[in-house]
């Protein structure tokens, strides 16, 4: 990655498939340290533009780059590799093993090395230190022996979230991060993401739940039959009579 380069630039990417256009012509850059969230009625093209830039998915036209780097056709692994990390919709987590096993299963894949959670790990080894210190940016070291199955919603979010900052990603991509969590644990989880955002790393968001989203990101992409419809401030896009009447309803 280019420290003068934009974290992520998608140039002019499209997906066909079949007769059917997926996406169309998708441009935007996302400075370095930037959040921009990611909305859309559904079936806009959401989750298939996370999974081109994570490459789930490979455009039929267009470009991704990484800090300057064209990515279009490396695979999930070499993106990750590259500093790109990714939250899923469905929770990822192994119910039955415990958070600080989760996150130290992470931690190894990073660092390498026998990825066994049963290997009886010496506490001081490097990815046991890891999985204790992403616990407590999430602020779940509390959880460190909590098996992962009884944690609540929101915790469970906050665990996938430490998972993600043990691979150390220097770009992230949160796929629906409020979807499923309780109301009680919105606002925690609300504090996770900021800090996630505050530590330096550039934050790509697609959120259903609009007042969180605008409260966070620093510019709001809209899309619209896989097509980009606007990239601007959270001020600016609520304020496009378009956006407001077409794209987000009376609700808003
Ligand atoms: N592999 C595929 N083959 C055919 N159509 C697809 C494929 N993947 C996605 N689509 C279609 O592309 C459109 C965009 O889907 P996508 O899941 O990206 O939307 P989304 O904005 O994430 O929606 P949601 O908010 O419901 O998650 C939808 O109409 C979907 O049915």
């Amino acid at each position: 990655m280019r420290a003068d380069r934009p974290a992520l630039e998608l140039d002019a990417v499209g997906l066909q498939i079949g007769g059917a256009r997926i996406l169309r012509d998708v441009t935007m850059q996302v400075a370095t340290g930037e959040m921009v969230g990611v909305i859309g009625p559904n079936g806009a093209g959401k989750t298939t533009l996370f999974n081109i830039i994570s490459g789930v998915a490979v455009p039929t036209s267009g470009r991704v780059l990484l800090g300057g780097d064209d990515v279009t056709g490396q695979r999930v692994h070499q993106r990750a590799r590259a500093g790109l990390g990714r939250t899923f919709q469905t929770s990822s987590v192994f119910a039955g093993l415990t958070a600080g096993e989760n996150v130290r299963l992470a931690a190894q894949a990073r660092i390498g090395g026998a990825t066994s959670p049963w290997r009886f790990p010496r506490a001081d080894d490097e990815a046991s230190g890891v999985a204790l210190r992403c616990l407590r940016e999430v602020g779940l070291d509390h959880h460190l022996g909590t098996t992962a199955g009884v944690l609540s919603h929101g915790d469970k979010r906050k665990l996938e979230i430490a998972m993600l900052i043990a691979t150390e990603p220097q770009v992230v991509l949160l796929d629906e991060p409020m979807a499923g969590v309780g109301s009680g644990d919105v606002a925690g989880l609300v504090e996770v993401i900021r800090t996630l955002h505050r530590s330096g790393r550039t934050v790509l968001m697609v959120e259903h739940h609009m007042e969180v989203l605008l409260g966070l990101v620093d510019r709001v992409a809209v899309m619209h039959h896989g097509e980009l419809l606007v990239i601007d401030t959270p001020k600016a896009v609520m304020a496009d009579p378009a956006v407001q009447k077409a794209y987000l309803g009376e609700s808003v």
